[in-house]
């Protein structure tokens, strides 16, 4: 399946703490990046391993498990995907980091894109592109045909929250990427928000709006 929900209690238990009105920054950033960990240990639980031989601790040879490639490139989309960046890194210390920039027009909810900087050899790297939110879908879609013009073939989107629109206009766009999302939202409302959602969450992380 193409979509997971990732049901794991703590992410539970984390998302619900977001969602209250009224958060602080600095919670709302410390959870964004503790959720992002989460939800990264489910998205690459499938990760190829191969067999190496070491010298174990008596001195003896033994066999062990050892990622294979271990070529990773994690995509934050800006802005509010720096705020996953740092738990994913957590993880997976050695990816590389790709950034795109890409802004919603709030009156079209259009995409902009303003910034692409990717890491060489792509084709040869899973991407993780993260971001919070998946609402209308249009900047993860603008995301990945980016990544797939560069030559990227193995992409995966780890997001907050989604709106049920958002995955069906990826998945519609892109059906070979898989999406690992901590909650299957309701609704957008009428200015493209996910209900019940997290409200703006670049504002949120970035402290941006004085609350
Ligand atoms: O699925 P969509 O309808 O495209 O909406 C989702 C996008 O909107 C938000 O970013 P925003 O454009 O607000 O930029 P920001 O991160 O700089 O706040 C969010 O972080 C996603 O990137
Ligand atoms: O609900 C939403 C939709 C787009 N961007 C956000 O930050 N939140
Ligand atoms: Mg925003």
């Amino acid at each position: 399946m193409a979509l997971h929900v990732v049901s794991h209690p703590l992410v539970q238990h984390k998302l619900g703490l977001l969602r209250e009105h009224g958060i602080s920054t600095k919670s709302f950033r410390e959870i964004v990046s503790e959720v992002g960990t989460l939800l990264t240990y489910e998205a690459t639980k499938d990760l190829p391993l191969e067999t190496a031989a070491i010298t174990g601790w008596e001195g003896s040879p033994i066999e062990v498990q050892h990622i294979k490639g271990k070529k990773i490139t994690v995509v934050p989309i800006l802005r509010a995907g720096l705020g996953m960046l740092d738990g994913v890194l957590q993880l997976i210390p050695a990816a590389k980091v790709s950034v795109v920039g890409l802004e919603r027009n709030e009156e079209t909810l259009e995409p902009i894109p303003y910034f692409e900087k990717l890491v060489g050899n792509i084709g040869e790297r899973l991407s993780l592109v993260v971001d919070p939110m998946l609402a209308t879908g249009g900047s993860m879609i603008a995301t990945i045909d980016m990544l797939k013009n560069a030559g990227c073939t193995h992409i995966k989107a780890i997001v907050l929250v989604a709106a049920p629109e958002g995955v069906a206009a990826t998945l519609a766009a892109h059906p070979d990427v898989e999406i690992f999302t901590a909650a299957l939202d309701s609704h957008l409302n009428e200015k493209g928000y996910i209900v019940p959602g997290l409200g703006d969450a670049g504002d949120k992380i970035f402290g941006t709006v004085i609350r």
